[in-house]
């Protein structure tokens, strides 16, 4: 049993950290009377939902905050459809002043004063065809589709109009110079007047958005959690079907479900040792709580222990497997980058050699994003550029999550079986694959010897990059391979898929680390503290504005 003894010491030297014991205290003094008040009491406590970042709701919102925001949705250029986002107070006060009903009648009509007057007033989430005029001319800049959110019937939470145009580069300018004239006062308008009109022409709250604001607010708005607008990123830039998959779950709230478990599970674990703090064993509450918190604690140590071994499936499945190709020179290595990206990506001569840098392309492999390098051939040489090639191909090798290791096979075979180099046989392991190209310069005999030789390797395949013999082969069943090492099909799918999320997730484990190795009760509870923030910290549910301008700061604008 812990010992309490620390307990008025500690929280006497620096009452700052026990915010929460000072409140069990408290709880003390109100209970102490009541001896049927017991640790189920703590543990029957609903845990609290998660309110996404309290600290924004509770604060009033300063004006650059609260200010309406309009962006480009969609990316720039010609095309069909151009989409302006508008969000903020001032989003219905826009849609008055720019947005008029369109008539069919009036495609000759380029200054549409007839319309003066007959400004709509939405009915929510019905698109309506409109024509968009400019604010202070009235004169028409497009005709196109109008769409009006309510509050917090929206996706950012705020009123949100959308105004769906002609995607072409004078279209957008001129109805975003139109939205940027409504934060301007019109010439004579004075500050004090409060008629009807002049408070039509009212300069608004209106600005351009910022990188990811849209998608800032939604999460401020508690639409969104952290991990859902992380995700929201991901599906954006999807390129491949297990990235899209992958984000699409965790957009719709998977993983925020699975981090917020597991803080609840944190927190149910320090209910009991608050209420062990509070009472004592033996005194108002049930023998064994404190075995049974660390018990949780140790399951909650090995489920996040688990997740943080995943041989990063998370992470490479959403920003790509590392593959790095290596082996000696002019065995074709660049020819099956190349082959792999089916285009002239990298230099190939007969001169061993040719590859001195790393060259890196992303591509989609059996449906996964792989960040292919092809490398400079490893060989010991004189030549000071190619010597720190070879020294950054080693590295690459070292780096990456997956390695192949191309061999010409003529220059390999001994006849009986291989002979590597030595700089090649250093990096080859269990786990490397192995392709033997140069096959249409080999006899059957010396193809058969090589492989029984390779066996052991992680995959091994014999192929001629000039003839194309065996590279479909190849190419499907490496596909495979990776999938089942690599993809979710059939399997949970990854928690940790970003350096944010295991950051924090290897800080909870410290603490919870801390809490089974302390002989203090108070100390016990802290490092549960501790623990329930880190978690907290990936889903935003705490003190989270230091990591939101690194989120929201790798959006588009207009996101
Ligand atoms: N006959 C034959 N030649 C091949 C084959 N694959 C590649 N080559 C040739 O081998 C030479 C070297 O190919 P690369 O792809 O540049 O080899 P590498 O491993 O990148 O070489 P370094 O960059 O020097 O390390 C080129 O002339 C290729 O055309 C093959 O399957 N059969
Ligand atoms: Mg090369």
């Amino acid at each position: 049993m812990p010992s309490l003894s620390r307990y008025t010491k500690i929280i006497g030297h620096r009452p700052e950290l026990f915010a929460p014991t000072r409140h069990v205290a408290l709880r003390r003094q109100n209970h102490r009377t009541q001896s049927s008040y017991t640790v189920k009491h703590y543990l029957t406590r609903p845990v609290p939902r998660t309110v996404h970042c309290p600290d924004v709701r509770v604060l009033l919102p300063s004006d650059a905050q609260r200010r309406t925001i309009y962006a480009l949705a969609t990316p720039p250029g010609k095309g069909g459809v151009a989409v302006i986002r508008v969000s903020g107070p001032d989003a219905l006060g826009v849609y008055s002043r720019i947005v008029r009903p369109w008539r069919n009648t009036h495609s000759t009509v380029t200054n549409v004063k007839l319309l003066e007057g007959k400004c709509m007033s939405p009915e929510p989430r019905k698109m309506v065809r409109c024509a968009v005029i400019d604010p202070v001319s009235g004169e028409e800049l497009d005709d196109g589709l109008a769409v009006f959110f309510r509050g917090p019937q929206s996706f950012t939470t705020e009123d949100v109009l959308e105004l769906h145009m002609h995607s072409g580069r004078a279209v957008v300018s001129s109805v975003l110079n139109a939205l940027a004239r409504l934060s301007q006062a019109p010439p004579g308008f004075s500050s004090q007047a409060r008629s009807a009109v002049e408070s039509e022409t009212r300069p608004m709250m209106l600005r351009p958005a910022e990188r990811g604001e849209f998608t800032r607010r939604a999460f401020q708005g508690g639409r969104l959690d952290l991990t859902q607008a992380e995700a929201l990123r991901d599906l954006i830039d999807a390129d491949t079907e297990a990235q899209r998959r992958l984000a699409l779950r965790a957009a719709r709230g998977s993983t925020r479900e699975r981090f917020e478990k597991m803080r609840a599970e944190i927190i149910r674990a320090m209910a009991m040792i608050e209420a062990l703090i509070d009472f004592g064993e033996g005194e108002d509450i049930e023998e064994g709580v404190y075995d049974r918190a660390i018990e949780l604690v140790k399951q909650l140590h090995d489920t996040i222990s688990g997740h943080l071994k995943d041989s990063r499936r998370g992470e490479i499945l959403r920003s790509g497997l590392r593959l790095a190709i290596f082996g000696p020179p002019n065995a074709g290595k660049s020819s099956l980058l190349n082959f792999l990206a089916g285009r002239e990506a990298a230099i190939v001569t007969p001169v061993p050699g040719t590859t001195r840098d790393v060259l890196e392309l992303t591509l989609d492999i059996g449906g996964l994003a792989v960040v292919v390098a092809d490398t400079a051939g490893l060989r010991k040489t004189d030549d000071v550029v190619e010597r720190i090639g070879v020294e950054r191909a080693r590295e690459r090798v070292g780096d990456s999550d997956i390695s192949l290791c191309v061999l010409s096979l003529p220059e390999v075979a001994t006849g009986a079986g291989v002979r590597l180099p030595d700089q090649v046989k250093e990096l080859v392991g269990p786990s490397t694959y192995v392709l033997l190209n140069k096959i249409d310069l080999s006899v059957p005999e010396e193809i058969r010897a090589a492989k029984n030789a390779l066996s052991s390797c992680a995959g091994l395949w014999t192929v001629s990059l000039s003839t194309g013999e065996g590279l479909e082969d190849f190419l499907s069943s490496f596909g495979l391979l990776i999938n089942e090492r690599f993809a979710m099909d059939g399997r949970e799918e990854p928690l940790v898929t970003n350096a944010r999320h295991r950051t924090q997730l290897e800080a909870a484990r410290e603490f919870l680390d801390a809490f089974l190795a302390t002989e203090d009760v108070v100390v016990a509870a802290e490092e549960l503290r501790y623990a329930a923030n880190a978690v907290g910290k990936v889903t935003g549910a705490i003190d989270v504005e230091d990591v939101l301008d690194v989120v929201f700061e790798e959006f588009c604008i207009g996101k």
